[in-house]
């Protein structure tokens, strides 16, 4: 028995009962209405899945407007009910009339029972899928949200960084490709998702692929998806992410990963707009807006023949670089600020606080890992402090250095030899200054640079 509730709508008393017996085999909840003026009155029409309404009830008119302002009516107050209209005067011309109204179906007097159970299964069937739709937009819309709010904290009032965010604004609402580059932890993928929140497409996904951590193997499958039985571990049919993020945005991270054969097929599934599952022969058409992201040169990648120039013109329409934190020092006080409230707030150490000197270790850093790092190291600092105020010896940092130059070096002597011309450089040769600077007497500098034939 299935767990609908179904109301007929009929004029004509040996009809009602004839339905109402037919249907009571199949259907929880049968109730009839005689007179369709009740259904102003009838109560909880919205819990009603189907109604039978038929087309005329006024004794010797059958032009059907009853029927049609009836089911007007039952459409006003309770949309989602689905209505089957019935008539003995069946004309193709006035079903259509009744669809194109809202109808779901129609049935013709006197009708063959099997056929007209077939028809309320169907309209049930529909009306349930509809509510899942239904449902499913409302989960979907509110975890978009969740999405949005959670992401798209960009902190910072460095000029590099709002001319970085200047240019989001401007490219946002266009749709065109977008290739952001920048060191790793600079945030690229926050630059990506605020392209995605001020576009048009902001009310749609919004998906990341990271493109580093797809084997060569699964990488069709991945983007593409596959059908059922088309390898081993396909136990069904699966979208990938390009179907995924159909009317959205695709967000590809880490592009420089990519081997050649991947980019082929990357390239062919952009060019075509369209996708093949993997293991079918059909291709479904996409919408999407593409982000990529990469910390690689791909221009230089291009002349090592490391990366498909057609491919970079393809991602490439407008070009974002995000800089690197070391090259905006405004922002890493106030960035240093935001992560200790939220990791203050996380671990429940409210009004903790970072001394002037911890502050200056901070400004002076070269932040190699850029803003992942600072957010690490303040975490970090946060979890281990023992008082509200954190001091230098708090913050664990690496060596001051993020220049390939110095981590180029290899051996003691040179990183010293490396680090007095630094120092001497940046005191413009005074000896106690850089000997300070570098924790050692002015006598022991000496020494080194004589040892070291400077
Ligand atoms: N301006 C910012 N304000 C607040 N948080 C930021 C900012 N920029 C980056 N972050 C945070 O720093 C971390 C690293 O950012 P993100 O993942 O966007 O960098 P990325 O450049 O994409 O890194 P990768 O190249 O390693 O993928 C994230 O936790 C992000 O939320």
């Amino acid at each position: 028995m299935t767990n609908a509730k179904i109301l007929v709508i009929d004029d004509n008393k040996s009809v009602l009962s004839a339905l109402e017996i037919l249907l009571q085999f199949e259907y929880k909840s049968v109730q009839t209405l005689f007179n369709p003026n009740q259904i102003s009155s009838f109560p909880n029409i919205k819990d009603i899945d189907i109604v039978l309404l038929d087309m005329n009830f006024s004794a010797g008119v059958n032009t059907g407007n009853e029927g049609l302002f009836w089911l007007n009516e039952i459409k006003k107050k309770s949309p989602n009910t689905s209505v089957i209209m019935m008539t003995a005067y069946g004309a193709v011309d006035l079903a259509v009339k009744a669809l194109k109204q809202g109808a779901s179906d129609f049935i013709l007097k006197p009708w063959n029972n099997e056929r007209l159970l077939a028809t309320v299964k169907s309209a049930f069937e529909l009306r349930r899928s509809k509510q899942e739709i239904n449902q499913l937009k409302k989960k979907e819309s509110s975890l978009k949200q969740v999405i949005n709010e959670d992401k798209n904290n960009i902190i910072g009032n460095s000029k590099a960084l709002i001319n970085v965010l200047n240019l989001v604004k401007k490219v946002a609402k266009t749709d065109v490709n977008v290739l952001i580059t920048g060191e790793n932890g600079t945030g690229k993928e926050l630059i990506a998702r605020e392209v995605h929140r001020l576009s048009i497409r902001k009310d749609e996904v919004f998906i990341n692929v990271d493109m580093g951590s797809i084997s060569d193997s699964l990488f069709e499958s991945e983007l593409f998806g596959h059908v059922k039985g088309s390898f081993t571990d396909a136990k069904e049919d699966r979208a990938g992410k390009f179907e995924a993020a159909n009317k959205g945005s695709l967000f590809l991270d880490e592009m420089g990963n990519l081997s050649l054969q991947m980019q082929a097929k990357l390239l062919s599934a952009i060019q075509n707009k369209s996708v093949v599952r993997v293991g079918s022969n059909k291709a479904m058409s996409v919408d999407i807006r593409l982000i990529c992201a990469t910390n690689c040169n791909l221009e230089k990648m291009v002349d090592e023949g490391l990366f498909r120039e057609d491919l970079l013109y393809r991602i490439n329409t407008i070009h974002i670089e995000v800089p690197p934190l070391r090259e905006r020092e405004e922002d890493i006080l106030v960035l240093a600020d935001f992560f200790l409230n939220k990791f203050a707030s996380k671990y429940d150490k409210p009004g903790l606080k970072i001394n002037n000197l911890a502050q200056e270790k901070l400004m002076e850093y070269q932040w190699p890992g850029n803003i992942r790092e600072l957010q690490h190291t303040i975490e970090r600092a946060v979890i281990l402090s023992e008082g509200a105020i954190l001091k230098p010896t708090d913050f664990l940092l690496h060596a001051k250095s993020s220049n390939s130059f110095e981590t180029e070096l290899t051996t003691l002597n040179e990183m010293e030899h490396h680090m007095i011309t630094k120092a001497l450089e940046l005191h413009d040769g005074n000896y106690s200054a850089a000997a300070d600077q570098l924790g050692v007497s002015r006598q022991t500098l000496y020494n080194k640079m004589k040892k070291l034939n400077k």
